[in-house]
Order: structure tokens, then C-alpha cells, then sequence
């Protein structure tokens, strides 16, 4: 992989896909990535079916570790710009500047001055990363010497082609990586530790054994991607430049594979050879990724997980739909998922109330339209994705409860009109009309819901109760913002009555809707302390018994993803004994000592009753 002064268009990438020929599947190679076997509880497997993939080497408990991989690459998302560090991905102190007033088109208003915050640390040559410290800029200095010049210029090479940025300065961090790796980087196997301060970033060389799926692209996009990689490769020093080919192989290789990690409220992408040919997606995850300071990941089981059970985790938000999460992954990951979920007939899946249509005789069971359709061949699908939408033409759905047939067209234009009226609310809160927003929302509700058009369960329902929680918070109305996100909690839950989850039981998600109404439900009893009256009490005894349910489930979930010494349980421990500190001060002022009955939040928070060994198989890919 030589370094090349002259880049080269590599002229077959962008014939039309459908005419590509399908590659034959081979069973892959695992020595490469062996070495975890000796630190993680998984075996590596390979198979025609699933090509490489992990799976669980013994009977693990929820919340067992069993990878972590420092990224090989990884970029601060634009959004986490000057908040967080370019190298280590920790936060960034500000300072504050003052400098001359501009108007809206960038001129400067005479005789006006503006003080803003900056980041403490940053260069000064390109103003494109920020760093928590001069010593970690130091120690970026080499691999950003590579990059900077281009990253000056990454921003109006990024406007003027139409690429997205997010790429092209990863492109830039792989190229600045392999620079800085040693001469025989390109077949360096990767070290693997139980630790994030022991673990090895992955060398660049297993970056390239990625799949680049580069013929989804089409010719333009293509055509325009290879023009701003040229002229961003030109600013790289020459001894560090790669081929334009190479240039694009990277480009696509992160876009279909990187990972997005939220640290610390920031966010960064990072591209995990490891994680990423190993974990495929499932739809009812067993594990997840969690992001740490460095860039680390950790995959951890989500749930008991049996020995020899393939482990997953979820490349897309789970709570949608199955179409819109299979479209989500075609056109973000270029693969029609075929988990266990995804494969089930919607009439036995969660799924079917996730976009589902109450029948509009009985109003009782959702109507029902199995897709005859399976998706084998995606590349002409994504040459086509209409092709998903015309299926439904001259096709009936049929209740699940009444068995009554309607046009599924039909069905299709009672989710639009639905679209239209979340969207119309959606658009009142972006705008910042707060009052009005609510009061859109609440009819949404009230038509859709209350009127049993939608499923309690439809994903659109639980995103307008979502939106409902902030815009009351806003409005300083806790006690109603309470309500909605009890709503969002118990519906996350899915249906008492139904075997599978339409989420996982400890989900990130989840957990967070759970801490929120717990810290709310708290926040309201030390509000409410003074208040003597038998109505005064009612209300504390009623947020106490929903903050405390809350917030067992919310440190339950988070020992189980993030671990018990993890600040974020930590955190969820700190306000679990606050709010059972103030049970048992009311208790103790009124006299009362009633167990509370348990609700669904204190069942979800329980250990699994089963043993691991006989908790069910979760889903692989
Ligand atoms: C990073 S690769 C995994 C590579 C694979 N393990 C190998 O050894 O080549 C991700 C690919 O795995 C496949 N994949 C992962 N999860 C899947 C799922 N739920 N359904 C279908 N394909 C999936 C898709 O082809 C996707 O592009």
C-alpha cells in the first residue's frame, strides 16, 4: 500500500449495480483477531451463511463485558466541534474572546464588539480541532501535521462538491492514522486487552478488510466524492498521501461501517474493524456498544445470554417500525436485515402495533398485512427504492381480532394523514411556539389515540408523548411532563400480554426515559414537601412510589449497560437513595408503612428469574 504522489481513478467504481456480479462467499479468517479469545469470554466463528461472527463461549450473566476495541479512526462529530477533544475525546474547557461584531452576512459591524467562548486549546492554523489540553495537542501533533492543511480546507471542498464533511475529515483521520503507524502497520495484528486504558488502537491495515459496498453508490455521487478527495489529497504531505482509489475505498468503508459513540453527552464516529465484522446487527440486540473516553468501545450482554448464542448488537433506532428500520439500514448500512425479528410473520411480532392501525370495525386488534416479498437481492432494490411501496397496490389487510379485509392503500392513507398531524406539531415545537405545540400534540393524541385509530403502541404515538415531555418541561410543567414520560416508559415496555419486548428490557433508551421520571418524580416531592393536606400528601406518596420505580429500573438497566462502578450507575445509585431516604421520611411523618404493590418498572428491575442456561436464545443476524 504504497504512498502515491499521483492519484489514480480507479475507473470501474461506478458501474451500475445491478449488473454487478454477486461475490461468492467465503469462509473467512479469524487468526487475524484470535487473541481475544484469551481476555474475553466469546469464540470467533466463521460460516458461508453469517461470514465471521462472535458468539458467547459460555452461559454469560446481563451486563458481562465481552469486547473492547479502541477505534482505529475516529472523528468528533460536527455537532461536538469545540466540545470535545480531537484525540482523546474528552470534554474541552472554554475561555472566553472578545472580537468584532459581525452581521448576519459575515461583515463586521464598526465600532462593535462581541465576547465569545472558545475552546482553551486549538490550532491555530486550521481552527478545525480542539483539544482538552496542550498536552494532548502535543501528542496529537504528528498524525494532525498530516491532516491539518486539508482540514483548512475540508469545509468549502465538502460545500462545493455536495460530500458530506463528516466523511471527508474521516478519511482524513484514517489517512493521518496510517501515517503515524509503523512501516509494517499493514500487517499488524491487533492486541486485545479486558481494559479501555490497556487497549490498543486497531491498526489500519484491519481497516481495509471492511467491506466498502462502494457499488451503492451511484456514478455521480461517485464522480463527486473522487473530485473532492482529490483536491483534499493534494493538501496532504506527500509522504503521507494515499492513492485516490485508497482514498475512496476509506471514504466508503466508514460510511457503511462506522460507529457512532456518545460520550459524555458528545458524540464522535469511529471506524471498529473488530466490532464491526464480528457483532452483526439484530433487531432484538443481546449486547450493545458503549462509548468511553479514548474512543474506547465496550460490548456488553444485555441480557443472560447461553452459551454458543451468536451476540449482536443494534446498528438502528429500534423503536420504529420493521419497514422503517429495514429501509434505515438499507440506505445507511446497505443490507435488508434479516434477524430473527425481522424474518417473524408480523401477526407473532411486537412489530405489528410499532406502525400499527386499530381496525376501524372492531376497533380492537390492529390490522395486519404480511409482506410476500422477502428482499434477496438488494441491489436492485437500492436502484429502485419505490419497488418497496408499490407492493401494497390491489393488496388487503386483515384484522387480527375481527379478521375484517381492508385496502391496504387505505391503511397507508390513515398513517399519512396521521404523519401530517404529528408533523404539524413536530414543526410548532421546532419553531419554538411551546403552548401551541402542546395543544397540537394533545389533539394528535386525541384523534389518533383516543379515538382508536392508531395502535397505543405505533411509533408515531410514542414520539409525539416524547415530544410532549420536553415541551411541558419547558414550559415548567413537571407535573404533566411526569405523565408523558410515564406514558413513554410503560409504552417502551410494550404490551404486559406480548413474549417479546419492542426494546430490549435494559436498553440505553429506556433507561434514560426511566432516570428522567424518576429525577422528575423527585424533584416534584421536595417541591411538594410542605404540603400537609391530605391532597399534599397524596400527590408526594404517589411521586415517591413512581420516582422510586423509576429510578430501580433506570440503576438496574445501567449496571447492567454501562456497570455497576460506571459514574452513570453511580449517578442512578445517588438518586435511587434520595428518593428511598424521603419514603422513609414520610413514612416516618405520616405514620405510614405500607409496602408499596409492585408496578411493571419494579418487575422490570428484577434479575432475571431464570438461569442463564435457560434463558431464551437470543437473536443473531
Ligand atoms: C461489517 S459486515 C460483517 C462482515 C461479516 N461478518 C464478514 O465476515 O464479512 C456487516 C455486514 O453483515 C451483514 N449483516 C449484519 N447484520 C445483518 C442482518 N441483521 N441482516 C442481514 N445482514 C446482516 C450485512 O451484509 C452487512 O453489510
Amino acid at each position: 500500500m504504497a504512498a502515491t504522489t499521483e492519484p489514480t481513478v480507479d475507473a470501474n467504481a461506478a458501474q451500475p449495480v445491478a449488473k454487478k456480479k454477486k461475490a461468492k462467499k467465503v469462509v473467512a479468517d479469524n487468526t487475524k483477531y484470535q487473541g481475544i479469545q484469551d481476555v474475553m469470554p466469546i469464540t470467533l466463528k466463521s460460516s458461508h451463511a453469517k461470514g465471521r461472527h462472535a458468539v458467547a463461549s459460555k452461559n454469560l450473566e446481563a451486563g458481562t463485558l465481552v469486547a473492547v476495541e479502541k477505534a482505529a479512526a475516529a472523528i468528533v462529530r460536527n455537532q461536538s466541534f469545540v466540545g470535545m477533544c480531537h484525540r482523546c475525546f474528552g470534554s474541552v474547557p472554554t475561555k472566553t474572546q472578545t472580537r468584532n461584531k459581525t452581521d448576519a452576512s459575515g461583515k463586521v459591524i464598526e465600532g462593535q464588539k462581541e465576547t465569545v467562548s472558545v475552546p482553551a486549546h486549538s490550532c491555530g492554523t486550521c481552527k478545525m480541532a480542539a483539544y482538552c489540553s496542550e498536552a494532548c495537542m502535543k501528542q496529537h501533533s504528528a498524525e494532525h501535521g498530516v491532516q491539518c492543511a486539508a482540514l483548512a480546507k475540508c469545509n468549502s471542498i465538502a460545500t462545493t462538491h455536495s460530500v458530506p464533511l463528516e466523511n471527508l475529515r474521516a478519511v482524513l483521520a484514517l489517512i493521518g492514522r496510517r501515517a503515524v503507524q509503523s512501516s509494517d502497520a499493514s500487517d499488524k495484528k491487533p492486541e486485545f486487552s479486558s481494559s479501555a486504558v490497556a487497549a490498543q488502537q486497531t491498526p489500519y491495515g484491519c481497516v481495509l478488510d471492511l467491506n466498502a459496498n462502494r457499488h451503492y453508490l451511484d456514478r455521480s455521487s461517485i464522480k463527486q466524492l473522487q473530485t473532492a478527495l482529490k483536491e483534499m489529497i493534494a493538501l496532504v504531505p506527500e509522504s503521507a498521501r494515499v492513492s485516490l482509489s485508497e482514498a475512496v475505498e476509506l471514504a466508503c468503508i466508514f460510511s457503511t461501517n462506522h460507529h457512532q459513540v456518545a460520550v459524555n453527552g458528545q458524540q464522535l464516529m469511529g471506524v471498529y474493524p473488530f466490532s464491526a465484522l464480528y457483532f452483526h446487527h439484530s433487531c432484538t440486540p443481546n449486547c450493545v456498544f458503549i462509548g468511553e473516553a479514548g474512543g474506547t468501545i465496550y460490548v456488553r450482554t444485555l441480557s443472560d445470554v447461553p452459551a454458543d448464542t451468536e451476540l449482536t448488537v443494534s446498528y438502528a433506532d429500534l423503536f420504529q417500525p420493521r419497514e422503517q428500520r429495514r429501509r434505515e439500514l438499507l440506505l445507511t448500512r446497505h443490507f435488508w436485515c434479516k434477524c430473527r425479528r425481522c424474518s417473524q410473520p408480523l401477526s407473532q411480532s411486537i412489530d405489528r402495533l410499532m406502525d400499527g392501525i386499530q381496525c376501524t370495525k372492531c376497533h380492537r386488534g390492529v390490522m395486519i398485512f404480511e409482506e410476500t416479498k422477502e428482499v434477496d437481492d438488494i441491489n436492485e432494490l437500492m436502484t429502485d427504492i419505490s419497488a418497496l411501496d408499490q407492493e401494497i397496490q390491489g393488496k388487503f389487510a386483515e384484522c387480527e381480532s375481527c379478521q375484517a379485509k381492508l385496502e391496504v392503500t387505505h391503511l397507508v392513507d390513515i398513517l399519512k394523514a396521521a404523519i401530517l398531524s404529528y408533523s404539524t406539531a413536530h414543526q410548532t415545537m421546532q419553531r419554538g411556539d411551546l403552548d401551541r405545540a402542546r395543544m397540537q400534540l394533545e389533539e394528535f393524541i386525541e384523534n389518533f389515540e383516543g379515538k382508536r385509530v392508531l395502535s397505543p403502541y405505533n411509533a408515531y404515538l410514542i414520539n409525539a408523548y416524547v415530544a410532549l415531555i420536553r415541551v411541558c418541561t419547558q414550559l415548567n410543567d413537571i407535573g404533566r411532563a411526569i405523565r408523558y414520560n410515564s406514558i413513554v416508559v410503560e409504552r417502551m415496555l410494550g404490551p404486559a400480554e406480548e413474549a417479546s419486548l419492542p426494546i430490549p428490557k435494559h436498553y440505553p433508551r429506556l433507561a434514560e426515559y426511566q432516570m428522567s421520571l424518576g429525577d422528575m418524580c423527585l424533584k416534584q416531592v421536595k417541591k411538594n414537601a410542605g404540603n400537609r393536606t391530605p391532597a399534599g400528601r397524596s400527590v408526594i406518596r404517589r411521586y415517591l412510589k413512581e420516582g422510586r420505580s423509576a429510578l430501580e429500573a433506570a440503576y438496574k438497566s445501567r449496571v447492567v449497560i454501562f456497570g455497576e462502578e460506571s459514574p452513570r450507575a453511580i449517578e442512578a445509585k445517588r438518586l435511587l437513595d434520595s428518593v428511598k431516604k424521603e419514603q422513609d421520611e414520610f413514612a416516618k411523618a405520616t405514620g405510614e408503612k405500607k409496602k408499596p404493590k409492585k408496578t411493571r418498572q419494579e418487575q422490570a428491575a428484577q434479575p432475571a428469574s431464570a438461569p442463564a442456561v435457560n434463558a431464551t436464545p437470543a437473536t443473531g443476524a
